[in-house]
Parts: structure tokens; sequence; C-alpha cells
């Protein structure tokens, strides 16, 4: 058995004091703006919002949330025809005659929800303080096609990020600027950016990994940019080429670069749990590398299973150990926003064993199921997902794509 088998013992368990704060957190709308740029560890508007009961006003706040150096214009082409399509399904309620057109399904309506009231009642009484709003951080046309066998073409990412959006996603991470040899499918980044860089519905970050990427990430018109470290050496060697140490080096020039631009850098964490060579990654590990990133001015660290070894035995004890050091909002991790990838594409292709991402299709329809608000449009985002899939020529790795494409049942009653 390896060490990231091994079953904790109880008296490995993290205390309910532990698991208390994170359930009672609630964060605010951890975004960054361009009036923080240059501040250092404040370039957050930061919002004290500690207790269960508060997040009304953070979704409200979140929705209409202005992003100055927008400038939009929409490609009416394709776009259009989606959009149209899409418009017709309601707001978490869709028609299954329309979103799998190839199947033969009765026009039901259905809803992932019961009433809001009964939801209340239900997570009030069982899950007591899961925040009331999820920022969703979207990576399928990232991560999600880096891996890919066969490489997509630019305007197929082009049109999937489009149609992201349009589902209402707030952050849509677009591609990396990392080096062709390294990564060929995202080797049309500047192409991409340049295509989709006057979006102005959706965050788009890109993966810089030293100054070189992130001044082209710059110069293709890129607003926000993300770095990423690891917490396992091996990890850091096989993925970026290069020690942990050597890779905050590189970072902190980034993140003086970004600076200078204010462009708000967020933060990775890889292999936060395990690792495929190390095994397990000690808790303290992952604190040292996220308070590096946060301290050289990331507004978000984003902790990655990166093979997706994770157990709440294991989790908790290494978010314990990173919340002593980084402050519990600027966490992007099983608390209020949550990285995932449309159809459940992806996986580092240095990660041996990396089995893919939890698709976004399957969070929004969890959380909706929860009354946890996201601003996402379930129906069209399966319609994103179902236009990659197609392109791929395989199924969507989303359960509930999958599941609600076959149901003939009245889903309603499900
Ligand atoms: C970091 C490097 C560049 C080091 O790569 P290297 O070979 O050690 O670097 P180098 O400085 O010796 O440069 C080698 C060549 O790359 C070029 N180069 C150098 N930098 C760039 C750049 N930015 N853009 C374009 N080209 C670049 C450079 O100009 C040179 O070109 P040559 O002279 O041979 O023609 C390389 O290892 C690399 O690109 N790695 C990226 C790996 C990657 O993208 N992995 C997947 C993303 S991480 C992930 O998925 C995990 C995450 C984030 O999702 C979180 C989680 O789930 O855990």
């Amino acid at each position: 058995m390896s060490s990231l088998e091994e079953p904790l013992g109880f008296d490995k368990l993290p205390s309910m004091s532990t698991i208390d704060r994170i359930q009672r957190f609630s964060a605010g709308a951890c975004r960054p703006t361009v009036d923080d740029m240059g501040m250092g560890n404040c370039w957050i508007e930061g919002r004290g919002c500690s207790t269960s009961n508060s997040c009304d006003e953070d979704y409200e706040e979140y929705k209409g949330e202005a992003f100055p150096w927008r400038r939009h214009v929409r490609d009416a082409s394709e776009g259009e025809a989606f959009n149209r399509r899409a418009k017709s399904l309601s707001k978490n309620r869709m028609k299954f005659g329309h979103v799998c057109k190839s199947r033969n399904l009765p026009d039901q309506h259905y809803s992932s929800k019961c009433t809001e009231r009964g939801i209340r009642g239900i997570t009030n009484k069982f899950l007591n303080g899961i925040p009331k709003f999820v920022k969703i951080v979207e990576v399928g046309p990232r991560d999600g096609l880096q891996n890919e066998k066969n490489i997509v073409p630019t305007s197929v990412k082009v049109e999937l990020i489009r149609r992201l959006v349009s589902s209402g996603l707030p952050v849509v991470e677009a591609t990396s600027f990392v080096s062709p040899k390294w990564v060929p499918q995202l080797a049309d980044a500047k192409d991409v950016m340049k295509a989709v860089c006057d979006i102005e519905d959706a965050r788009l970050p890109v993966l810089t990994p030293n100054v070189k990427g992130f001044e082209a990430a710059v110069a293709a018109g890129a607003k926000e940019v993300a770095i990423f470290a690891s917490a396992s050496e091996s990890f850091s060697k096989s993925n970026i080429n290069c020690s942990i140490e050597e890779s905050l080096a590189r970072y902190r020039a980034v993140c003086l670069a970004a600076k200078e631009h204010s462009v708000p850098v967020r933060g990775y964490v890889s292999c936060v749990v395990g690792c495929p060579v190390e095994g397990a990654i000690p808790p303290s590990k992952v604190a040292y590398v996220a308070k590096e990133l946060y301290d050289m001015g990331c507004f978000e660290i984003s902790l990655g299973d990166t093979i997706g070894v994770g157990t709440p035995g294991t989790v908790i004890p290494m978010l314990e150990a990173v919340m002593a050091v980084v402050p519990v909002e600027k966490l992007a991790m099983g608390i209020s926003t949550v990285d995932s990838s449309v159809a459940g594409l992806g996986g580092c292709p240095y990660a041996k064993g990396a089995s893919g991402n939890v698709a976004t299709e399957d969070v929004v329809y969890m959380l909706n199921g929860l009354g946890v608000k996201t601003n996402v449009d379930l129906a069209k985002l399966m319609l994103a997902g179902e236009f990659i899939s197609n392109h791929l020529g395989r199924q969507s790795g989303s359960k509930t794509a999958v599941a609600l494409c076959r149901v003939t049942a009245d889903a309603s009653k499900i």
C-alpha cells in the first residue's frame, strides 16, 4: 500500500473547529481590481465575510461586478445562432429535445432544484453554513485541451470560450503562454487570446510560466495571468523543468512585471495532497508555497489536487496548514471558489495518472440542487460541453450531461 493509500486514523482527523471554520466561511467576491494593483498583498478588494449569513449581498454584488478594462464587441457569427438556441432554454431548466437533438427525447422540462424554500430548509438542517454563492473558475479551454492527442483548431477553442462565457461563467481560463515544445496543443495561444480579448462578460486569465510568457500574453491582450508552482519537487521538475525555489524566483519576476502593468496574478499550487512520484505531500510544504505566492502578490491561490487522490481526511489537514498562513478568503478550493472543466476535460500532461478534472456541469448541477448560486446557466453550459465533446468525437466526461441526455422519465420527479 502506498503512503497515499494509507487510511488516516481518527487521531489524524481535523478538529471540529477547523471543519466549522471552513463551513462557516462564505467568501466575498475576491476579485482583483485595477485600483488594487501595485499594493503588494492588497491586490484584492477584501471583504470581511466571515459568517454564513452574509452572502446574499455577495451574490448580488458579484453579478454586478464591473471590469473596467472591458471593451465589449460580440462576434455576431456562429455565436448568435447559439445564443438564440440557448435563450430558448430558461435558466436552470432545459428542454431535453433541444439539448440532445440527436436523440429523440420527449420535450419535458425539469429542474435540478426543488423550491428555494425547500432547499434552504434542507441545507439549514443538514449542511449548515455552506456558501450561498460559489464562483466557478472554468479551466476547460486551457487545462482541458492541453493534453488532447489531436490539436484542436484555434477557431474551435475560440468558439468554446465564447460559449462558456455566454453560459454565465465569471472566469474562463483561455490558454497558456508556455513553450510550444512542451505543450504543442496550446501553441496558438497568441491567436486565441487576440480573438477573445475583447470579450467583456468574463475574466479570461492565461498561464504564464516566466516573464517571456507574461510579455507575450500581455502583447496578445491578456488582462489577467496565472502562475503555477508545485508543492512537490519532482512535479516541479517534470512540469516546468526547475526546482520549487527556482520557480518561485521566476514567479517573483512575473509578479513584478504584472504589477507594473496593473495585471492581476492568480497563483496555483499543484500536488497539494499527493504527487505521482513522491506520494503524500506534507501540508507544511503546501502552506510554504501558498504563502510565497501570496506574499509575491497573487490575489488568489488555487490549491490543485493534480492527480485527484484527496479525501476529506487529507484535504482538511492541508487546508488547516494553508489557512494558518494565507487568509482563507484568498484560497480557491473547497470553500467558495471552485476550479472545474467543461465536460470533465483535461489533466496536466506532466502529471502521470492525472485522472481529468471535475466537470463544470456536475459542479453546477450539484450546487443548483443545494440552492447555491453560481450565476451559470446549466443549459447553455451543457451546450458548450456538447459542442466540444462532439468536436473531440467522444462522450462528455460529465455525469450530469450524460445522464440528462438519456433520461426519458419526467426528470422533475427524479
Ligand atoms: C517553463 C518552461 C518554459 C521551461 O522550459 P525550459 O526548456 O526549461 O526553458 P528554457 O528557458 O531553456 O527555454 C527553452 C525554449 O523554450 C522557449 N520558451 C521559454 N519560455 C517560453 C514561453 N513562456 N513561451 C514560449 N516559449 C518559451 C525558449 O525561448 C526556448 O526556445 P528555443 O531557444 O529552444 O527555441 C517549460 O517547461 C514549459 O513551458 N512548461 C509548461 C508546462 C505546462 O504548461 N504544464 C501544464 C500546465 S500546469 C497544470 O496543468 C497544473 C494546474 C495549473 O492545472 C494546477 C493543477 O491541476 O495542479
